[in-house]
């Protein structure tokens, strides 16, 4: 297992034509470009966790029915110290690093309390994520870093901050029909508060300075303030409608006295994150038009929830998708003492991931009697209570059990839509299927093979279609048989069926999140 997990991974940027079996499409030509952890060891050193390890882009072109694989490692600030030191020099998540103490980019490591925040480490691990022609490599620091989509090359490292005062933002933001994005992130203690502060990024920039990033054109939307000053939730992403932006408060908080004195203590971020299962999971319904968050107090019982999967309004109620857990068992699961040996022992879940449905009810009978539940939609089991105070007390329906990593056809986010593609996991974190779950029916198609571990499955509609599963889906699969080539998978979205696959004799990483760049998308400047 050691082999799949933490073995460093050998970059390839010069393109790798694939062994293409079947038949791909025509219309089929773009990027796949995807992100997530390939180094674990730096000469003596090694990072605690999977979610450490150093950044290595990787891509699928998709060109005239053939297929080409690079890969790259990020030379992020944070690699180029590492590997120049020869250790492991900045501090990620899970691992606490000492600076070289002659090298000063990091040394702000040990900030004081005064300016509680240190600096965050550039190692972009998480996703890829589009602004105007420009694409990043992202994470959940305040540092993002571009990439040439084509060489994967790493260009200029950007400081969220400059723009917004952000120390933390997601690596999932939405994006508007027009390519616009809407992401967000947290503030701390800034001017005696914390909050968390949803933002805009135009996907272009005025003519006249048409050399300029879209970051400098970054426009705050509006900010939610945190229950608590030094306790504020950790999320790893939000959700989308039409008319709202869902942000859920969850109890799983980081603890800013115990960030700030963690490099003095020695101990890694990780241990400054708890979930306290006996608070409440905050909803908060932001009104893309007012700004406003609701009035009215909405919550439900303690969980974790690091991805949305899509949200909607419906006869007056807002429908959000997310995969949540009963603990934080996730986290613990990926040190990689725990992924060695024996894997199913050391690593079972003691909470499955569920993909869970929320319904808010947005405008209702203020004479409706305590106990009533407001939910009027006849599709869900889903429940929102009132209660004595005017506070609404939410309950879920479950739609499916043991999926991870969800994507959607994106023409249909913030929309009534029908089906999700996951990873399938059960109680360890090696995903083994790939699913396509129908929300209405609950009916569930997959795809395995032996010794197959697949990747997040991207959809990729096809031109002018007209059905939300009229398209294709890809995957990258690790195999964990090594006589057996890792490969893309490509699935007809509709049946389940293989179209095609492309072998790469590499040894391919496991990644963690990624899009799909249509040609028309890739800037010809590159080119
Ligand atoms: C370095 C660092 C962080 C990194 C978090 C990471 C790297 C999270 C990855 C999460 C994933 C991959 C979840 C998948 O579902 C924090 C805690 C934000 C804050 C402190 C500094
Ligand atoms: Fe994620």
């Amino acid at each position: 297992m050691d082999v799949i997990f933490g073995r460093n991974k050998e970059e390839h940027p010069d393109p790798i034509k694939a062994e293409v079996k079947g038949e791909l499409p025509s219309w089929l030509q773009g990027i796949l470009l995807r992100n997530g952890p390939g180094m674990h060891t730096v000469g003596e050193t090694q990072y605690n966790h999977w979610f450490d390890g150093l950044a290595l882009v990787h891509s699928f072109t998709f060109k005239n029915g053939e297929v080409s694989y690079r890969s790259k490692y990020l030379r992020s600030d944070t690699y180029n110290c590492n590997i120049e030191a020869n250790r492991i020099v900045v501090s990620e998540f899970g691992t606490m690093a000492y600076p070289d103490p002659c090298k000063n980019i990091f040394a702000k490591a040990f900030c004081y309390l005064s300016h509680t925040i240190p600096e965050f480490t550039d190692n972009c691990l998480i996703n890829i994520m589009k602004t105007g022609e420009d694409f990043y490599a992202t994470s959940e620091t305040n540092f993002i870093r571009k990439i040439d989509p084509l060489t994967l090359e790493t260009l200029e490292k950007v400081d969220y901050s400059k723009y917004v005062t952000v120390n933390l933002a997601t690596s999932h933001p939405h994006y508007d029909s027009a390519g616009n994005i809407l992401n967000m992130g947290t503030s701390i203690v800034d001017k005696g508060k914390t909050k968390y502060v949803i933002f805009k990024i135009p996907s272009s920039v005025p003519e006249k300075e048409k050399k300029k990033s879209c970051l400098k054109h970054l426009e705050v939307v509006c900010s939610i303030p945190s229950h608590s000053l030094l306790h504020p939730s950790y999320y790893h992403s939000f959700g989308v409608t039409e008319n709202y932006i869902i942000f859920i408060e969850q109890p799983f908080k980081l603890d800013i006295l115990k960030m700030a004195t963690a490099y003095f203590r020695g101990v890694n971020w990780a241990s400054c994150l708890s979930f306290h299962k006996e608070d409440k999971t905050w909803i908060h319904l932001i009104d893309k038009k007012t700004k406003k968050d609701a009035t009215t107090k909405i919550y439900t019982d303690a969980m974790v929830l690091f991805h949305h999967v899509n949200a909607y309004e419906e006869d007056g109620h807002v429908v959000f998708d997310v995969i949540s857990y009963s603990d934080n068992s996730l986290y613990q699961m990926f040190y990689l003492k725990n992924l060695t040996e024996d894997l199913t022992e050391n690593t079972k879940l003691t909470s499955i991931p569920a993909c869970k449905r929320f319904v808010v009810p947005l405008g209702f009978d203020k004479d409706a009697e305590v106990g009533t539940n407001l939910v009027k939609l006849p599709s869900t089991t889903a429940t929102a209570v009132k209660e004595k105070e005017g506070s609404i007390y939410c309950q879920p329906e479950t739609l499916c059990e043991g999926i991870e990593l969800p994507r959607i056809n994106y023409d249909y986010n913030g929309k009534k839509y029908r089906y999700i593609y996951a990873t399938e996991v059960q109680w360890s974190p090696v995903p083994t299927k790939i699913a396509k779950l129908d929300v209405l029916t609950k009916e569930k198609l997959s795809w395995e093979e032996e010794h197959c571990w697949p990747a997040e499955p991207v959809f990729v509609p096809r031109p002018d279609s007209k059905d939300e599963d009229d398209g294709l889906i890809l995957s990258s699969i690790v195999t964990s048989d090594p006589k057996k080539p890792p490969f893309l998978l490509i699935l007809d979205a509709k049946t389940f069926m293989e179209t095609a696959r492309a072998s790469v004799n590499v040894d391919l990483h496991l990644d963690l999140h990624g899009i799909f760049i249509p040609e028309k998308d890739l800037n010809p400047e590159h080119e």
